[in-house]
């Protein structure tokens, strides 16, 4: 446009010359543009839109094996595909390429890629899109930097692939000599590079007998030809660290198939096997404190059992004190055995280094160093030559969240623990805590089958093996053991009176007055009840010393003991057997002092008795009259006899006593005082009771109905009777079966009887007195009875106790105290009978004192009911004091 336009306006030949100028120009411009393109290093071709060739360089055809002259413009691309196929410069089938090169050509973004020749040359290839249609490549032969990179970068992966690895990778030769090693061996066998294990052997890293134990494996491999495969081994690697490793070894062959090597791979599975070693420690330390193993054991195991899984970590157990102030030393296996003596009864406190600190705040205390923290200020001395540094201390809980105890980790280095050591301590606690859970449990069980609750002694279990030890050591030292059977007297009678509130705290004063006043060694048992039993440990053999300790003990039972505003008086009743004069073991030792117990209390109690044999014969006697008496009832063996009663101004007959008797099939006639106390015992007393009063009503009945004057049958009840529920109702069917009526029958029941439960004797008598019996108080005057108590008795009559009667003709104090019961019971409105009258100063004695009435041998002896009936027959009453018709012996 620019030329016309010149045209229009000036001259052609202007307009020639500027042309050929241009012209010149563009021609300058191609030839520079084409010395550019053909002396550029890459192959470089355009292509128009019907992909034909506009331009190529000389670097194409060079890099195509194509003559320049072939490659003119205006070739199409399939035509200079055949050239190249033809040349064997093409990657691929004239085909498959077109295909390719049209799916990229159809595009509209640039693509590189890399084509590999047929001639075995790698050709990059970069294709440009052309904004108006069709397209620019540029083509490079990378052949050589391709090669290159490939040796590159084999060389660089093997290495770098084996590095990063973390198991252990080698190959050795057939001499076991390492060929090649990866970093993690190399840097876990103390070597700085992989190059420095070249021609190492174990023997160069390991102890002989490991290194050994791998050349041994390693040969067997190699002479074998088989692969090792995931076999468990350890090493100790160079930081001195025990690993498990799981090994594969497999025998190397070169492309000959000659064995040249082997090749190794190890992967560390430590973490695993401690994993399992804790599981199974776990579940062993679980059954030692299932199969109760000592305490001790179980600590030490559990502590041995952190320290596997830790590397220079040193486990303590400490155990929190009964009385909750102090540490005892549990279990601290690899701590210095000085050091665990000097903390062994560490108080528990606010600055008590780590352990006393963690139990006093109960909380974990994390002492990461020891020379600086304050709370092991007043300590340091004490842990400095033992170099431990830190200290991570734990209490130790009961499930209830009671302290039992301390765990701690010692360290010699100065750090806090890491996470897997915190999890550890986490387990530890908890597993220690169920151990002394499970031990103090089992203490306890065993202190209450061993121990009286109340008292807290040891009872009649321990006292056998007590026993047993005291025997043993007496036999090897030729000592004795003196076995002191104590029974308290009347302690039944505070239990009734005061409560068992009172009579607990009796027996618990008494229990520990007995311990205070015997040796250490010595055991004082509570059998139950009132009995007590002391060993008294390696005796002197002499009695007297004995004698000594034994009076020690009754004065501390003696000793007045203050319970609410009471002050009470006890006293014991005591039998002693020394081992070996009286026994020979524990069994026969007490059953002779119980055999010298009984004595005592037939002595009258508040005394004690050395075991004699005879005691034996006399138990075994009391045993064979156990027997018989049972048959003697069903043998109809007893029977009555009836002692007047005497009304002292009449001198008439106003009542008989039923008195007992036995007529043994070999002794003949036994005496009640020999069978009655025996009878007690056993309870046969219950039945025979029942046969006494049923027998006497039945003989009082007899007696009305026979005609004669009627007079009261007075009728001895025992205390064991009196305690039995149903006593009413069994006087009731006595009455019944008899027909006698209720105010002919007078029941004699014992002051002490009366004192040993005065509430339920109180509530029995009235509901006797109710009935229209009445009730009469025998041996008054031996017993306790307080004034105040005696009014609140129904009671008809008093019985002065023949003791005070046999006297009383001349004895000052007897005759005090007859005549003071005399115008006591009359002011109560009782009337007073005298028991054992035998002579006419007694009689005479009573009559002066205004006494009621008498009994005894001076009118008549226990006489048959036939020689009653005859004398109340007697139709003319003797005058005052006058002597019996007739008197049948006792
Ligand atoms: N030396 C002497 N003794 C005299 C005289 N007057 C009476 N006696 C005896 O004194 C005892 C009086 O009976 P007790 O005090 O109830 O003492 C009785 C009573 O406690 C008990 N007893 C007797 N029969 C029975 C019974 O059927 N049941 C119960 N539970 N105890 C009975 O046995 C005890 C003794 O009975 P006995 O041997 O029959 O002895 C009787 C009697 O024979 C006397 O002037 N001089």
């Amino acid at each position: 446009m620019v030329a016309l336009a010149k045209l229009a306006a000036g001259s052609y030949e202007t307009l020639e010359r500027e042309l050929q100028a241009t012209i010149k120009d563009l021609e300058a411009q191609a030839l520079r543009y084409e010395t550019a393109i053909n002396n550029i290093s890459q192959g470089i071709c355009f292509f128009d839109t019907d992909e034909r060739l506009i331009l190529s360089n000389r670097r194409y055809a060079e890099i195509y094996r194509i003559a320049p002259e072939q490659l003119q413009a205006g070739l199409t691309l399939s035509e200079l595909v055949e050239r190249r196929l033809a040349a064997g410069t093409s990657s691929m089938a004239a085909d498959a390429y077109l295909a390719l090169a049209r799916s990229v050509n159809s595009g509209t973004t640039s693509r590189i890629w890399t084509a590999k020749l047929a001639d075995g040359r790698t050709i990059k290839v970069c294709h440009q899109p052309m904004p108006g249609g069709g397209w620019v490549s540029t083509h490079e032969d990378i052949t050589e930097l391709a090669a290159s990179r490939q040796i590159a970068d084999e060389r660089i992966s093997l290495q770098t692939l084996i590095d990063w690895v973390p198991d252990y990778l080698w190959v050795k030769d057939t001499e076991s000599r390492f060929i090649v090693a990866n970093r993690a061996l190399a840097h876990d066998s103390g070597r700085d590079k992989t190059s420095d294990m070249i021609g190492l052997t174990d023997f160069d890293l390991h102890a002989p007998e490991l290194a050994q134990k791998f050349r041994l494996v390693e040969q067997n491999v190699l002479s074998s030809g088989r692969p090792m495969i995931d076999e468990e081994e350890f090493v100790v690697d160079a930081s001195g660290a025990v690993k498990w490793l799981s090994s594969t070894k497999v025998p190397l062959r070169n492309v000959k198939n000659e064995l040249i090597g082997l090749v190794g791979i190890a992967h560390d599975i430590t973490a695993r096997k401690q994993e399992d070693v804790l599981r199974d420690g776990q579940a062993r330390i679980l059954e030692m404190i299932a199969m109760s193993a000592p305490l001790e054991k179980v600590l030490d195991h559990l502590m041995r059992l952190v320290e596997s899984q830790l590397t220079g970590i040193f486990g303590s157990v400490l155990l929190l004190d009964k009385d909750g102030t102090h540490l005892r030393h549990g279990a601290a296996p690899s701590l210095a055995k000085e050091y665990t003596a000097l903390i062994d009864g560490i108080a528990v406190g606010s600055k008590v280094g780590s352990c006393g600190t963690a139990v006093y705040r109960r909380e974990p205390v994390i002492v990461t160093d020891i020379m600086q923290d304050p709370l092991w200020e007043d300590y340091r001395e004490l842990v400095t030559p033992y170099g431990y540094r830190s200290c991570w201390s734990t209490p130790i809980l009961s499930h209830q969240g009671d302290v039992l105890g301390v765990f701690a980790m010692y360290s010699m280095t100065v750090r806090e623990p890491v996470e897997a050591e915190t999890r550890l301590i986490e387990f530890t606690t908890r597993i220690a805590g169920i151990a002394i859970e499970r031990k103090l449990a089992e203490d306890q069980i065993h202190f209450l089958a061993n121990h009286d609750v109340l008292t807290r002694l040891p009872n009649r279990a321990l006292l056998e093996d007590r026993l047993s030890q005291a025997v043993l050591y007496a036999q090897r030292y030729d000592r004795w053991v003196t076995v002191v059977f104590i029974d308290l007297d009347n302690f039944k009678l505070v239990n009734d009176t005061l409560g068992h509130n009172a009579g607990d705290e009796l027996l618990k004063t008494l229990a520990r007055r007995m311990v205070e006043c015997v040796k250490a060694t010595d055991t004082v048992v509570r059998l139950g009840g009132d009995e007590f039993v002391i060993v008294l440990f390696d005796q002197p053999t002499n009695v007297d010393l004995i004698s000594e300790s034994l009076q020690t003990i009754r004065e501390a039972i003696a000793a007045p003991i203050h319970i609410a505003e009471h002050c009470l008086r006890t006293t014991a009743s005591i039998g002693i057997a020394n081992y070996p004069k009286d026994g020979a073991n524990p069994q026969t030792l007490l059953a002779n002092a119980d055999a010298a117990m009984y004595r005592a209390k037939e002595f009258g109690r508040d005394n004690f008795q050395f075991y004699t044999p005879e005691f034996n014969s006399r138990a075994h006697e009391k045993f064979v009259l156990q027997g018989e008496l049972r048959n003697a009832l069903v043998r109809s063996e007893f029977s009555l006899l009836y002692q007047p009663q005497v009304d002292l101004r009449s001198g008439r007959v106003i009542a008989v006593e039923a008195l007992i008797r036995w007529t043994h099939p070999t002794q003949g006639v036994v005496a009640p005082m020999t069978f009655i106390p025996t009878a007690e015992e056993t309870g046969l007393i219950v039945a025979i009771g029942d046969w006494v009063l049923h027998e006497a009503c039945r003989q009082n009945k007899a007696w009305q109905d026979a005609g004669l004057p009627r007079v009261t049958i007075c009728v001895n009840v025992s205390a064991r009777q009196f305690r039995e529920r149903n006593l009413v109702s069994r006087v009731v069917n006595a009455l019944r079966d008899s027909g006698l009526e209720a105010r002919h029958l007078e029941l004699e029941v014992t002051e002490s009887l009366i004192m040993q439960d005065i509430e339920l004797a109180v509530a029995t008598m009235n509901e006797l007195q109710e009935l229209g019996v009445q009730i009469s108080i025998d041996d008054f005057g031996t017993g306790y009875s307080s004034l105040s108590a005696l009014k609140t008795f129904p009671v008809a009559r008093l019985k002065i106790d023949k003791s005070f009667i046999d006297n009383v003709a001349d004895d000052e104090n007897d005759q005090a105290v007859v005549s003071a019961v005399i115008s006591l019971g009359q002011k109560l409105n009782m009337r007073v009978i005298a028991e054992g009258v035998e002579t006419e100063d007694q009689v005479a004695f009573l009559l002066k004192n205004n006494c009621d009435e008498m009994q005894g041998y001076h009118y008549s002896k226990p006489v048959s009911a036939q020689a009653i009936g005859k004398l109340l027959k007697a139709a003319a009453w003797p005058p005052v004091h006058p002597r019996p018709r007739q008197q049948q012996p006792d």
